[in-house]
């Protein structure tokens, strides 16, 4: 017996249900949907948010990749509480970064994210020992009331990036790398739910750049932070489960990782690739796979039992 056809007030309904904002997921570090930014200056616009989706799991270590322009900066932004977006939702640990007042916003800078920048010397005071600018943000926190919890906090920081000796040194007497991991640690002093870092290796040779990269994926598996690093390094976005890949100010493509063992106890990466559905329907299919198949302008999509098949278009 054959299913009836639904009906319309069924269909309105769900049309409906579509077209109305999702309840944000409780278990979600990161949950940005259709976000936009338009950028203005002397008359001309530019769109380097475009309609943005994206969600990170809690506990996730998360790579953003992209072309130059294609605005993982500008989401970092946003997501640091930098920069507010024009338009769409986005929800960091609970908090509505569309919806806060000023006075939210510096809490919310201060306590539920933090943020690594590229320029080694933009994240540290230069007049502060290494162990003074991770005291800082809990100073600023809750001024020197437990001055002693907070001095156990440096050193518990200092220790997990491996920089417990240079406590006592000033940023001047660090290295590229050593400033990145008192960086990190400065960003980790007010135990936040979520750590951005915008290129945070791109200042440092590539082995240096590795040992950080490690420090950050320590941070991630022993304190449980969720972690989302832009980067240009293959290399570095090869190393984390998830790469997530924006083109056009939208998050256009992603790669799963995940280590497989075989009978011999012989372990091997295993990588799929997945390109993101938004709410309309949309999709960015991979330019190398179009330009493979001279797709271009107009493809043929049919309907399988499992799959959606697109071929190039076959009208003459
Ligand atoms: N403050 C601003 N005013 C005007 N346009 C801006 C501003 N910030 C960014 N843009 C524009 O928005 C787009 C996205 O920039 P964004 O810095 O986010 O890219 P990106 O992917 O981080 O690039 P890169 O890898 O080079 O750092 C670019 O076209 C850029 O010129």
């Amino acid at each position: 017996m054959s299913t009836p056809p639904p009906s319309l007030d069924e269909l309105r309904a769900r049309a409906l249900a579509a077209s109305a904002p999702r309840a944000v997921r409780a278990d979600l570090a990161i949950s940005c949907e259709r976000l936009v930014r338009i950028f203005s200056s002397d008359g001309i616009e530019v769109q380097a948010l475009q309609g943005l989706d994206l969600t990170v799991d809690q506990g996730d270590l998360v790579a953003l990749v992209g072309a130059s322009g294609s605005g993982k900066s500008t989401l970092l932004n946003v997501l640091a509480g930098l920069d507010t977006p024009t338009a769409g939702s986005a929800t960091v640990a609970g908090c509505d970064l569309l919806a806060m007042t000023p006075k939210d916003r510096l809490r919310y800078r201060r306590e539920v994210v933090g943020f690594i920048w590229q320029q080694t010397a933009r994240n540290l005071l230069p007049f502060l020992t290494a162990a003074q600018n991770v005291a800082l943000p809990m100073q600023l926190r809750s001024g020197h009331r437990a001055a002693k919890r907070q001095r156990g906090r440096v050193t518990e920081l200092l220790e997990a990036l491996d920089i417990a000796e240079l406590g006592h040194r000033r940023p001047a007497e660090l290295s590229g790398g050593q400033q990145q991991r008192v960086a990190i640690a400065v960003a980790l002093a007010n135990d936040p739910a979520v750590l951005l870092a915008d290129e945070p290796t791109g200042e440092l040779d590539s082995e240096t750049a590795v040992g950080i990269f490690e420090a950050f994926r320590t941070v991630n598996r022993e304190l449980g932070t969720t972690v989302v690093v832009v980067t240009h390094d293959p290399m570095v976005a090869g190393e984390v489960r998830r790469t997530v890949a924006i083109r056009d100010g939208r998050t256009s493509s992603e790669v799963l990782r995940r280590t497989v063992t075989d009978e011999h106890g012989q372990e091997t990466v295993s990588e799929r690739e997945y390109v993101m559905l938004d709410r309309t329907g949309r999709v960015q299919l991979p330019a190398k796979f179009l330009a493979a198949l001279g797709m271009e302008h107009r493809v043929a999509v049919d309907l399988a039992t499992d799959h959606i098949a697109i071929r190039p278009d076959d009208t003459d």
